[in-house]
Formats: structure tokens, sequence, C-alpha cells
């Protein structure tokens, strides 16, 4: 699997999601403004990636800085700071990746470190993050996978898999670990308008791994459900709430009361990172609103027409109680959340490595 992103010494590199799955080609960004404009862009998307690639954006924006004194630098650091979290408001991971680089920031002008020492831990911390994010992709895996059908069929909504992460993913991160456990399953992939994650992306990276994917349009669920061809629902999140309301790609609201009907198990898979302790219920989570014309135009080609009214939020929220269980590198909650979720937080967690 070629890497989602990558900190290089000339900058970051970032295969293009927006390219998929016809084209493989490489955006790479040298400056923290160019790393703003690849999240905004979606050229890199899903939770984890932007919470690390935003840590990127942050670490190369201080490694590049031209000033010499702290100060000069500490207000630059604000300016580099809420330039990425000014990118996408969803995704609480864009926050944390922000927050985990500035944090070290302030400790070490704290502690008296000089610039050079300053620049040189950021970097290496945004990197140890990257590293971090695949090991908690793959203990995701390890937890998640015995929740999966021995032999059937997943659906899965939008691309919470290698491209949503630093690699292996989360919700195709526990089908993949599934599979390699012996389970024998194929994937049902929502298209997922109107960016398309699950026809470009979902598709493309479970291919690459040789695991049979079926793409469907996203009004076919439910009939496919009542058929019974599917066995079980898992999908990614962007932001869960205390209470364990989720945030997730647009339509995965609609997917959860199908499950719910046909008494079909929805599995949501996330990093703890994803988690937000601060937002209390789903009520509370911004949803993000993009173009018009990711929904007037496909390819390129007008297909509505002029001055008609366009709806376009990216994201919608899952309540709490048509989630099944929540999978994470800590281990699975389970309802009632705000109990499971504030258990888990209490527990000491060893630092992951990948
Ligand atoms: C691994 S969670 C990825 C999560 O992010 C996606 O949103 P977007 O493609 O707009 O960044 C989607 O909600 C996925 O479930």
């Amino acid at each position: 699997m070629i890497p989602t992103l990558e900190w290089l010494p000339t900058g970051v590199n970032f295969l293009d999601q927006t390219k998929l799955p016809l084209e493989e080609t490489y955006v790479l960004a040298t400056s923290y403004q160019e790393v703003a404009t690849v999240i905004r862009d979606m050229i890199v998307r899903g939770a984890p990636a932007i919470g690390v690639s935003a840590a990127m954006g942050v670490a190369i924006g201080i490694d590049r800085s031209k000033t010499t004194t702290l100060d000069a630098l500490t207000a630059e650091v604000d300016v580099i700071c809420d330039t990425l979290a000014a990118t996408r408001p969803t995704a609480v991971n864009l926050f944390w990746g922000i927050g985990r680089i500035r944090d070290l920031y302030n400790r070490l002008v704290e502690g008296g470190a000089d610039i050079a020492t300053i620049k040189k831990a950021v970097v290496e911390e945004a990197c140890q993050m990257y590293d971090e994010d695949i090991a908690a992709c793959k203990q995701m895996g390890a937890h998640g996978a015995a929740l999966m059908p021995k032999t059937g069929t997943v659906l899965t909504h939008c691309n919470a898999g290698a491209l949503a992460t630093c690699g292996y993913g989360s919700a195709l991160g526990v089908i993949r670990a599934a599979i390699e456990r012996g389970h024998t399953i194929d994937v049902l992939a929502d298209e997922t308008r109107p960016f398309l994650q699950g026809a470009r992306l979902t598709a493309w990276e479970l291919m690459k791994d040789n695991i049979q994917t079926t793409v469907l349009c996203d009004n076919m669920a439910g009939h496919l459900m009542s058929k019974g061809r599917i066995q079980a629902v898992i999908v990614g999140a962007d932001r869960i709430a205390a209470n364990g309301d989720t945030a997730n790609k647009i339509g995965t609201y609609s997917v959860s009361i199908l499950a719910k009907e046909h008494g079909i198990p929805f599995y949501v898979a996330a990093p703890w990172s994803t988690i937000d302790l601060a937002t209390l219920t789903g009520d509370g989570i911004p949803i993000e609103q993009r173009a018009a014309t990711e929904v007037t135009h496909s390819n390129g080609k007008q297909m509505t027409p002029d001055g008609v009214g366009i709806e376009n939020p990216a994201f919608d929220v899952t309540p709490a109680k048509y989630v099944t269980a929540i999978i994470t590198e800590r281990g699975i909650l389970r309802a009632p959340y705000e109990e499971s979720i504030r258990a888990m937080t209490a527990q000491e967690q060893p630092i992951l490595r990948s």
C-alpha cells in the first residue's frame, strides 16, 4: 500500500486523493500554508490522516521559520495553528494534532529550549504521531476482528481505510485484521456521494489488497439489507461526543437506522484521538458545509439546472443508540458510552509503536 502521506526532508508528501483511482500522483507541501490547502481541498482527507497532517503542518511551519527570537517564533506559531485550525471544522483529530505539537512547543519554551532544539523536537513528535496512528489502526484491527462475521458481507460507508489514516485503516483495518485471522469477508462499499470516497478510494485500496469489493449507490443499502445480503456494517468517525453520538460522513446516520431496522450490527472504528470529551452530545458537533459544485458537477460536467438550491453537509451525526460498539485502539466501548468512555479514559495507556 503506498503511503497516504510522508514526512520528507523537502516537505510533506501527499498522495493526491482527488485524482484516485485513475491517477496515482503526489503533492509535496513545503510550507504550513500548503499543508492547510491540501487538507482544505481534500487532497488528504480522513480524520486520523487530517490529524497527523495538521501536526506535520505545525511542525513544518516551525521548522521552516526564519525568525531568530522565541517571542517572534511564538507569534508565528499562533498564526500557523490558526491557519490549520480553519481548514475543516468537524474532525476533532485536526485540533488534536495541532494541539499536541503546540503543547510540546509551549513545554519546550517554558523549559528554556533554544530554537534549534525546538525545531528538531516538533518534527520528531509529528513523525512519532504518524507511527502511533498506524499502530493504533493495527490495535483497532486486533480488538475488532472478532466482531466481524466469520463468513459474510460487511457494508462500509465512505473511506475509513489506509487512505483516511497513516496506514492500514480504522474501519477497513478491522476488516483487514479479520481477513488476516481467517474470516471470509467481502465488502460492499457505498459510493458515498458527492466526493465518492467509497467508489473511488475504498474500492481502490481494497482491490489493491485483493479484498473482494462491490460498489453500490448510496440508496441501495436498505434493499440489500432486506434481502439478507449484509451481515455487519462498519464505518469510521470524525468526532465522537462524550455520550457516544458519532459524526461521520453524510449518509452514515441513514445507514445506521437501516441497520437497526434489520437487526444488523453497526460498528464504529476510530482512534482515541477522535473522542471529544469536551463535546457532550452530537448536537455540539460542527458540521462542515462544502461547496455546492461538489453536488452540481461530476468530473467537471454540470448535472443540475443553473440556480437550483443545493445542500452539501459533509457529515451527519449517528445517535449513540444506533451504535452497537465503538472499536478503539484501547479496546471496545459499549453502551452506555458515557460510562465506558469515562472508564477507558481513566485507564493508563502504553505509548503505541508501529
Ligand atoms: C478513518 S475515519 C475517516 C472519516 O473521514 C471521512 O471524511 P472526509 O473524507 O470528508 O475527510 C469520513 O467521514 C470517514 O469516515
